[in-house]
C-alpha cells in the first residue's frame, strides 16, 4: 500500500501528526519502536500523576542509549528517552511550560521564518485545553489539557521557599504560561485529575484510531529511508516478525532528537566524510545533522525536611513550584535562569523527606552531537552533549549555585530545611530511584536512620548520599566549586535542536521552517530536533507546539496542489 504520509515515532510530536494529517481522509502510518497503549490498557505507573515510576521503567526506555555528559568529566551515562506510545510525554515528570515570546522572536531571526511569537502563539493556543487561564493566550478547546495544582496545595517547605523568592525580587506570578518575566509560580501539568495526560491520550483517542486511514504499528523500529534519487520514497522497518519495507508520498520523522539524526546519517543524510568512513552511501551532504544539540545543564541543592514540612499524600505531583529568574551575566538574556522546587525528591522513602532545588541554565549556549559509530540500527548513536564548554553556561551554573546556596539558608527555610547538601540526579540516586522492592527496602532503612538522630543523619548525607563535599566547602572554594558542577552537571531530558530549521544558505541548519530536508523531496522533521535552540523551557510543550504547526503547514500545501 502506498501511504501518503508515513510518521516514524509515535511520541509527543508524532501522536499529533498522526491525529492532524489523518483528519481529512490521508492514508496515515504511523510506526513507533516501543509498545502502543490504546486507552483502555494504559499502565498505571504511566497514569499516575507523580511521575517518578513511569521516569525510570526500563519497559519505555532505549535501554542502552548513554551519553557523555560534559567534556571535561569523561562520564558516560545512561540517558533515558522513551520508547513507547506518547514517548516522552508518557514518561515526563508532566510539566507544561511553553517558553517566552523571546525564544519564538529568537527562533525566527535565526532563519526559522514564521517561527516568532505571533506566529507560535495560536499553536500554543490550539495544543491545549487550558483549565485555569481564559485569555488571549490560552487556548479552552484542544486536546491537551492544562491544570495546575492548588497554591494550597503547597508544602511547608515550598511555602518557605516561595517566601525566599519573595525576597529576592523573584515574585509570585499565578500564570507562567502568559506572564514571562521573573517569577515562581505554580506548575502547568499536563494533567486532568491528577492523571498525566500525554500526547498519545490526547491526540490518539479511541475516536482517532477507529480512523480506517490511519494504521498505528507498535514495536516496529525505523532502519533507514529508502530513495529513488533524492525523492524520499518510503521507510525500511525490523520488528520481531521480520523486515519490512512500507512506501509513502512523505516520510515524517518525529524520532526525537537523538534518533532522528540517527535514522538520517543511518540512510545517508549527513556530514558526508563521517558517513562515508562508515561505509555509508552519501545521498545528501547535510553537515548540520546531528550537530548543535542542546540540554538544560543543571545540578540540584536538596535538604532534608521535617515531617510537617512534607508533601502530603493527598498532594498532586512532586515539583510543586517553577521558577525563572535572571542572571545579569554580561551577554545574555533575561530570564536565562530555572529552579524547579521539588516538594519531594522520590517515590521512596528517602525521597519523601528530601526538599530539593533543581536549577539549570535555562537558555544555554553550549553545543554537543549525536554521531553513528555503525551504519547499523542496533548500535545506538554516540551523544555528546559537551554541556558547560561554553563558558557563559559554566559561570551562570555556579553563580546559581551561589544564589540557591543563599536561598536555602534564608530566615524562612533554616529551620524547615534542614544540614542541606549539594545533590543530583546522576548515578546513585538514578539507581536507587528505580521503582522496585530491594529499593524501596533499601531506603526504609536509611530513611529511619536519618530520622533517629541528626548527626547520624549528617554523616549519611555526607558519606552515603554525597560524595563528602558540603555546600560550605564548595562556596568557599571556586576551583572545587567549578569541578563539582564539571563532575555533577545533568540534563532535564530536553534535547533539542540536532537537525534546525533555518534557511538553505545556513550550512548548520537541515530543515526549511517548514520541516522540509535541504536538498530532498517527499520527508520532513516536526520533531524536537527541528528548534534552532533549546527554549526557556521544558521542552515538551514545545515539541507538540512545532508538531502543530507543521501539521497546518503540510495540509495548507496540500490543499493548494
Ligand atoms: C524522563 C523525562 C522527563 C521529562 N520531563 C519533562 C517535563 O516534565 N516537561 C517537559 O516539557 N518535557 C519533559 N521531557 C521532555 C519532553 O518529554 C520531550 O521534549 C518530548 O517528549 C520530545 O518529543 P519528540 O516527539 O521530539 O520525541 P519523543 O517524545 O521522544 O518521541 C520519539 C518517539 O520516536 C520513537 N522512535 C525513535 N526512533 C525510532 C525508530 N527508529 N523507529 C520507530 N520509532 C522510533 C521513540 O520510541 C519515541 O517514542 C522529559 C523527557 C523525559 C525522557
Amino acid at each position: 500500500m502506498l501511504f501518503d504520509y508515513i510518521i516514524v515515532g509515535g511520541g509527543s510530536s508524532g501522536c499529533v501528526m498522526a491525529n492532524r494529517l489523518s483528519a481529512n481522509g490521508s492514508r496515515v502510518l504511523l510506526i513507533e519502536a516501543g509498545p502502543d497503549f490504546p486507552p483502555h490498557a494504559i499502565p498505571d505507573d504511566i497514569l499516575d500523576g507523580n511521575p517518578t515510576r513511569a521516569y525510570y521503567n526500563q519497559r519505555y526506555q532505549w535501554p542502552s542509549l548513554t551519553a557523555a555528559v560534559a567534556r571535561t568529566s569523561n562520564r558516560r551515562v545512561h540517558y533515558e528517552q522513551a520508547r513507547v506510545i506518547g514517548g516522552g510525554s508518557s514518561i515526563n515528570a508532566q510539566v507544561a511550560n511553553r517558553g517566552g515570546p523571546a525564544d519564538y522572536d529568537e527562533w525566527a531571526s535565526t532563519g526559522a521564518t514564521g517561527w516568532d511569537w505571533e506566529g507560535v502563539l495560536p499553536y500554543f493556543r490550539r495544543l491545549e485545553c487550558d483549565l485555569d487561564f481564559r485569555d488571549r493566550f490560552h487556548g479552552n478547546s484542544g486536546p491537551l489539557p492544562i491544570s495546575r495544582a492548588d497554591k494550597g496545595e503547597w508544602s511547608g517547605f515550598v511555602n518557605a521557599v516561595s517566601t525566599a523568592f519573595e525576597d529576592e525580587n523573584i515574585p509570585y506570578r499565578p500564570d507562567f504560561n502568559g506572564e514571562f518575566r521573573d517569577g515562581h509560580s505554580v506548575v502547568p501539568l499536563t494533567n486532568l485529575a491528577r492523571r498525566r495526560v500525554s500526547a498519545a491520550m490526547a491526540y490518539l483517542p479511541e475516536s482517532v484510531r477507529a480512523r480506517p486511514n490511519l494504521i498505528i504499528l507498535p514495536e516496529t523500529t525505523v532502519v533507514k529511508l529508502t530513495f529513488s534519487c533524492r525523492q524520499v520514497t518510503g521507510v525500511d522497518t525490523d520488528s520481531k516478525t521480520g523486515q519490512l519495507s512500507y512506501r509513502a508520498q512523505t516520510v515524517i520523522l518525529c524520532a526525537g532528537a537523538i534518533h532522528s539524526p540517527a535514522i538520517l546519517m543511518r540512510s545517508g543524510i549527513g556530514p558526508g566524510k563521517a558517513l562515508s568512513k562508515l561505509g555509508i552511501q552519501v545521498i545528501a551532504d547535510v553537515e548540520g545533522v546531528g550537530k548543535n544539540l542542546q540540554e538544560h545543564a543543571g545540578v540540584a541543592i536538596s535538604a532534608y525536611l521535617k515531617p510537617k514540612d512534607r508533601m502530603l499524600p493527598t498532594a498532586t505531583g512532586y515539583i510543586q513550584m517553577h521558577a525563572r529568574y535572571s542572571s545579569g551575566h554580561d551577554g545574555c538574556p533575561l530570564t536565562d535562569m530555572a529552579v524547579s522546587v521539588l516538594a519531594k525528591s522520590a517515590w521512596h522513602p528517602v525521597g519523601q523527606r528530601l526538599g530539593t532545588l533543581n536549577f539549570w541554565v535555562n537558555r544555554v549556549y553550549s553545543t554537543g552531537t549525536v554521531s553513528l559509530v555503525s551504519p547499523s540500527h542496533l548500535a545506538e548513536p554516540e551523544v555528546n552533549f559537551d554541556m558547560l564548554s561554553d563558558e557563559r553556561d559554566a559561570q551562570r551554573l555556579k553563580s546559581a549555585f551561589r544564589f540557591v546556596a543563599r536561598l536555602i539558608n534564608h530566615k524562612a527555610l533554616v529551620n524547615i530545611a534542614l544540614d542541606p547538601f549539594p545533590s543530583t540526579w546522576t548515578g546513585r540516586a538514578k539507581r536507587i530511584g528505580k521503582y522496585n522492592r530491594l529499593n524501596y527496602g533499601l531506603t526504609s532503612l536509611l530513611a529511619g536512620l536519618m530520622d533517629s538522630s541528626s548527626s547520624l543523619r549528617r554523616s549519611l548525607i555526607r558519606f552515603a548520599i554525597t560524595d563528602g563535599r558540603s555546600i560550605s566547602d564548595l562556596l568557599t572554594n571556586d576551583e572545587l566549586l567549578d569541578r563539582f558542577v564539571r563532575q555533577n552537571v545533568f540534563g532535564n531530558f530536553h534535547p533539542t535542536s540536532t537537525c534546525r530549521m533555518g534557511s538553505a544558505q545556513d550550512p548548520t541548519s537541515v530543515t526549511d521552517p517548514s520541516g522540509r530536508v535541504h536538498g530532498l523531496s517527499g520527508l520532513r522533521i516536526a520533531d524536537a530536533s527541528v528548534m534552532p535552540f533549546c527554549p526557556r523551557a521544558n521542552t515538551n510543550i514545545p515539541t507538540i507546539m512545532v508538531a502543530e504547526k507543521m501539521s497546518d503547514a503540510i495540509l495548507h500545501e496540500r490543499e493548494q496542489q
